[in-house]
Formats: C-alpha cells, structure tokens, sequence
C-alpha cells in the first residue's frame, strides 16, 4: 500500500463550470481514502473515472497515453486537465508502476518496438516478442505476467477490454499473486463484473454525482448482469418492447 490519499485542490480552481471540474463527482471531489492494495473506480460512461485515473498517472510522472516513467512518446491529447490540481499522499512513496489505457495500447506497442529494437534480450519484460505480434488479449498478459512486480503502483483503465471472461479469471490471479506480498497497489477503472469479484477490494462509485464506496451486490455491474442471467429472455423482450 502507498498511495494513500487523494485531494483536489480546491483553491486552485477557477472555474467549476469548465472540464475537468464540471464533471458532477469530480466537481464534488473532496478527499478520497485509500486503505485497500485494490481500488476499483466505477460508474455510468462519461462520470469521471478516466479524468481522474489519468491525472494521478500525471502525478506518478508516468506517462498519461500509457507507459510508466521512462516511456516518453506522445499520442495527441492525452495530457491531463486535472493533474496540477490535485495532491497525492504517499506512506511509503513509490516512483515504480504503469498506467494502463486500453484505448492508446497501440501506441504504446509502437513505442515499444522503436526502443527494444537493439536490446540485448528484446522485450524481455513483455513476454520476449513485440507486441504488436501478439493478439491484443495476449499482449496485456504478457505486460502482466512479465513487466508488473512489487514495489510498484498500477494504474489500469478498463484492462478487460481485450480480455475474454477466462483470462480475466487468469487476470484476478495475477492481481492475487501480485498484492499477497503487500508491496503493489492497483487502481482500476472497470466496467467488468468479473473484476470487479475481486475479494477485499475497496469499489468507489462516480455515479450520483459524487465518488462514494459502495459493495460489490450493490453495483449495477452485479445486479444486472445476474438479472440479465438470470432472466435473459424477458430482459431482451422489455428491452426490445420500448423500441416499437
Ligand atoms: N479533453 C476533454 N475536454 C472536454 N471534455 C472532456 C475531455 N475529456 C473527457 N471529457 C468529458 O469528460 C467526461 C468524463 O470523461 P471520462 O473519460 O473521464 O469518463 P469515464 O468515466 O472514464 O467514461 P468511460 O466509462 O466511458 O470510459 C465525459 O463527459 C467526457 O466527454
């Protein structure tokens, strides 16, 4: 555990009314506690999730189109709008980590390839091929089995987004095998149910306008999707019944 709090920095502000700050949770943006080694971010498309997960990449001096701390490479507007404005603590500070961004992935695999090209064990720390010749699934595990370790902090947004259900299951065991040891945290904006499983992790909500802890059987990712299972034939006519 190291990141330990996060706080907008209110008096810097100027104006509520313009992005980042008039988005409604991060506009209500206080103090968030982080006392879990996993932090899930949740919430309705568009709440704030990736705005907030890309400023502290900022202020972990990773790179915010994805990478950690020595992948310097631009993709267009992937800077933060909120990092100057918020304050991170740290018992202990860790400078180690990534920031995962499904959506930019490929621009990272770019970036790869023009700096592994020459090196003694090429893309030792990604599975020992570029990854751009892996399929994009197999090239976040390969990133996570091979590149994350301890001592570090990893920013994932949305990482089952090339992950099919079992490999998110083989995802959770990374993540077990990673935190059993104490010295990793994770901080993960997700949309998937399976994920969101994990055992002991803290679930913070950006829906209502406010970042707030709710449970796992609380999330709509869990009620509907069992209510989907559940009930999949009425579910689809009541949904397809509203269009007519
Ligand atoms: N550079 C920008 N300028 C203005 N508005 C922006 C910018 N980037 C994002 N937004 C808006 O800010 C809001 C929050 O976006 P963000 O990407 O943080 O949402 P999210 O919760 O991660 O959504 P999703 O689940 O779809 O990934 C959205 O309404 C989005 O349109």
């Amino acid at each position: 555990m190291f990141l330990r709090n996060i706080q907008l920095q209110r008096e810097k502000v100027t104006s509520f009314s313009t992005y980042p700050f008039s988005i409604p949770a991060i506009h209500q943006l206080n103090g968030i506690e982080l006392n879990k080694p996993v932090t899930f971010f949740i919430g309705e498309n568009g709440t704030g999730k990736s705005t907030l997960l890309e400023a502290i990449a900022d202020k972990c001096d990773f790179n915010t189109a994805g990478g950690g701390r020595n992948n310097v490479y631009d993709v267009d507007a992937s800077e933060s709008a909120l990092g100057e404005y918020i304050r991170l603590a740290w018992l202990p500070k860790v400078t180690n980590g990534f920031f995962l961004r499904a959506e930019s992935f490929y621009h990272f695999a770019t970036h790869l390839d023009q700096i592994e090209t020459g090196a003694l064990e090429p893309y030792r720390a990604y599975g020992g091929k570029s990854l751009h010749h892996q399929s994009h699934g197999e090239s976040f595990l390969s990133l996570f089995l091979n590149r994350f370790n301890g001592g570090a902090i990893y920013l994932l947004d949305e990482p089952e987004a090339a992950l099919s259900p079992n490999r998110q299951f083989t995802f959770l065991r990374i993540l077990h095998d990673l935190t059993k040891k104490g010295d990793c945290q994770f901080i993960i904006a997700t949309h998937s149910p399976i994920l969101l499983g994990y055992p002991d992790a803290t679930i913070l909500s950006f829906d209502n306008g406010k970042i707030e802890q709710v449970k796992y059987e609380e999330t709509d990712h869990y009620r509907v999707t069992k209510y989907f299972l559940q009930h999949r034939e009425k579910f689809l006519e009541e949904l397809f019944a509203e269009e007519e």
